[in-house]
């Protein structure tokens, strides 16, 4: 076991040292409960910053939360001067990494800011300073410390847009903000030191970066090379010192499909869910079944959402390739379970699937529009007019349901002829 680190002595918070020349200068926050309105944090999170010292100059990567800057410049100032920093890198613009930006520039005015490409869209409205100095970095970009260099990964959407990693090739070691973070506030602070934080890793990773598992992907491909690291320093939570390769190779098996994507070659998948109180937008359901079950090709599986938890369809949806709501209308709206079973989509990336919508109504029928609308919304392509039926379907409006079926069905394996032009296919 190795020795706890001393974040204070007599009162004073202390920098942490994670080599002779790279510091943890950032503030532990065991209080906090919430994040970012969505995230749950029973144990607190930490605002993680760093110090590298090179023979030429002295970096800053990250800073803290507003409220939390006095312990971040005192761990500061116990390793280095204001005058000896040239370089600030901010790996994220958010403000739980920039809160102390603006009184660190005032203390460092001659040090110099290093920002990814993306961030250029976003750094005059987050830190409100018109005047604002800075470099923008890519791939392949690097600023030198004389014997120490900070190389720069453009990472974007992990999770926002402006994100990226700051790699120090001399130490082997990857700044890389919210990658491979979690709130785990624990002053233990190394993961070979730390309790079991596997539970947070993995709720992070679900809520924060799976919306963007493409860019996880390309992420990987820039840091894989980098292996074996000796530290991968993030932006919250356990700083990686013991195995850090094993979080790597963790992200990118969250990143590939949630289920066992190869039982399926060759065959798309089309989930309909639905939900009724007098069977009629069941008996629609089923129709649009059987007809979407008479194409090729075509794996077509029926739901009824009164019938299940809502938690284990977002990792069948995410892997299928059509999905079909049919909600009847009730008080001009569409009912509770279609709701929340799209808001919980908000954690997958749902571009260019295919959406339809169907459902029976008795007077106003605002359900089908509004669930089309928000399909949309969440890009989602709606090649097929919703159907509405009005009250208990007749055998006419059943074979109507049955071609909606099958014309989603023919959507997905390429044979739809009448193409309807979607809106969302424009824009
Ligand atoms: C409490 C209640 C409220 C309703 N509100 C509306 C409404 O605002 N607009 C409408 O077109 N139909 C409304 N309806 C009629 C239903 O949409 C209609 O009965 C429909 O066929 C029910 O389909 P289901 O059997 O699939 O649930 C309402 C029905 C109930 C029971």
């Amino acid at each position: 076991m190795n020795k706890p680190p001393i974040l204070s002595l007599g009162g004073i918070p202390q920098a942490v040292a994670l080599s002779e020349r790279v510091h943890w200068i950032g503030a532990l926050d065991p209080n906090l409960r919430t994040f970012d309105i969505i995230l749950k944090t029973a144990n607190g999170t930490s605002y993680n910053a760093y110090l590298v010292r090179g023979s030429a100059g002295v970096a800053i990567i990250d800073t803290v939360k507003e409220n939390f800057a006095a312990d971040f410049f005192a761990r500061l100032e116990t390793v280095a001067r204001y005058d000896e920093i040239s370089v600030i890198v901010l790996n994220h613009l958010e403000p739980d990494h920039t809160g102390a930006l603006p009184e660190l520039m005032r203390r460092a005015p001659q040090a110099r800011l290093y920002i990814s490409q993306k961030a250029q869209t976003m750094v005059k409205a987050l830190l409100k300073q018109n005047d604002l100095a800075y470099t923008p970095v890519l791939t392949g970009d690097s600023v030198t410390l004389g014997d120490r260099t900070l190389q720069f990964l453009h990472t974007p959407y992990l999770h926002w847009p402006d994100t990226q990693c700051t790699y120090l090739p001399e130490e082997n070691t990857l700044f890389s903000g919210d990658v491979f973070g979690c709130h785990f506030c624990d002053n233990r602070l190394f993961n070979d030191e730390v309790g079991d934080f596997r539970f947070s890793f993995e709720y992070y990773y679900a809520h924060i970066m799976r919306p963007f598992k493409d860019y996880v992907n390309r992420a990987l491909d820039l840091i894989e090379p980098l292996l074996p690291l000796t530290n991968i320093a993030p932006a919250h939570g356990p700083l990686l010192r013991d195995r850090p390769h094993r979080y790597v190779r963790r992200y990118r098996e969250l990143s590939q499909s949630a289920l066992h994507s190869d039982i399926h070659d060759g065959e798309k998948t089309l989930l309909i869910f639905y939900i009724s109180s007098y069977g009629n937008t069941r008996r629609m359901a089923e129709a649009i079944y059987e007809g979407a079950m008479s194409i090729d090709q075509v794996r077509v599986s029926l739901y009824d959402l009164e019938g299940s938890e809502l938690a284990p369809f977002v990792d069948l949806i995410e892997g299928a390739d059509g999905i079909v709501f049919g909600t009847p209308t009730i008080n001009g709206d569409a009912v509770k379970p279609v709701w929340d079973l799209l808001s919980s989509l908000v954690v997958i990336n749902l571009k260019s699937k295919v959406g339809g919508v169907f459902g029976s109504y008795g007077w106003t029928g605002e359900a089908v529009k509004m669930v089309e609308d928000r399909l949309r919304g969440l890009k989602l392509r709606v090649p097929v007019p919703g159907l509405r039926i009005k009250l208990i379907p007749t055998d006419e409006e059943i074979e109507l349901c049955r071609g909606f079926g099958r014309e989603l069905a023919q959507e997905l394996n390429g044979l739809r002829q009448s193409k309807v032009i979607d809106m969302a296919d424009l824009a």
